[in-house]
């Protein structure tokens, strides 16, 4: 059977969904488990925007899972084959992408998504990221008798890098995933609004 999609998108007015029209690309950043895929999808349902996850992307065209293009090519080929997409994707025009979350760690990726648009982080601990990970087979740095340590190292290591990239730092805790995407859209037109001197 076919994986169910959640296709959902919230209710917003004319007048903020009118605030977007100028907006370039929204491309989600943060660790594994932090919501980029599932809030990303719910982000441009909303927006009426095509939506591109790059690890989806990359799966569809190599016919392989992430876990298959780790075990064959290792992460070194995995990285390679997310650099070419990270630049395809951001050279499109006003789509929500979600990044892989180690995409940051190049310096030509990061230049491409910003290059593109604006830059989403979404942040939470590792404890949460252990949650909502620690059943998915499908991540394969993930795999081994301490998921939690490797969490926190990366943590350490991301965080910096996802804050410093990021046009728009979004909490994520105990609410739920559509919250998260409402937060995002209520920060944008902030954004907008100061940007413009509107605030
Ligand atoms: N803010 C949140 N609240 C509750 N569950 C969440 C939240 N963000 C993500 N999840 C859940 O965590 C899991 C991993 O989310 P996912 O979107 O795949 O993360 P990412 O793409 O950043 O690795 C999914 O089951 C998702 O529903
Ligand atoms: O953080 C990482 O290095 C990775 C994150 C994964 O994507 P998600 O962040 O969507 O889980 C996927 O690209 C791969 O397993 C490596
Ligand atoms: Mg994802």
């Amino acid at each position: 059977m076919s994986k169910k999609r959640i296709h959902s998108s919230l209710p917003i007015t004319a007048a903020q969904q009118a605030l977007f029209a100028d907006v370039p690309n929204i491309s989600l950043v943060g660790l594994m488990g932090s919501g980029k895929s599932t809030v990303g999808r719910i982000l441009a349902n909303t927006l009426k925007r095509p939506y591109f996850d790059s690890d989806e992307e990359i799966v569809s065209r190599t016919g392989a899972s992430v876990p298959t293009i780790f075990e064959i090519e290792g992460e070194a080929g995995f990285r390679e084959r997310e650099a070419k997409m990270i630049r395809e994707l951001s050279e499109k025009q006003q789509v929500v992408i979600s990044t892989g979350g180690g995409a940051v760690l190049r310096e030509d990726n990061r230049a491409a998504l910003k290059a593109g648009g604006l830059v989403v982080y979404l942040s939470t601990t590792p404890e949460r990221l252990l949650v909502r990970t620690r059943y998915d087979r499908n991540r394969p740095l993930l795999q081994n008798p301490d998921p939690l340590g490797t969490l926190k190292k990366m943590h350490e290591f991301r965080h910096p890098i996802y804050s410093q990239m990021a046009d728009i730092i979004v909490t994520t805790g105990s609410g739920q995933v559509s919250q998260v995407a409402m937060h995002i859209i209520e920060a944008i037109s902030k954004k907008i609004a100061k940007d413009q001197g509107l605030t």
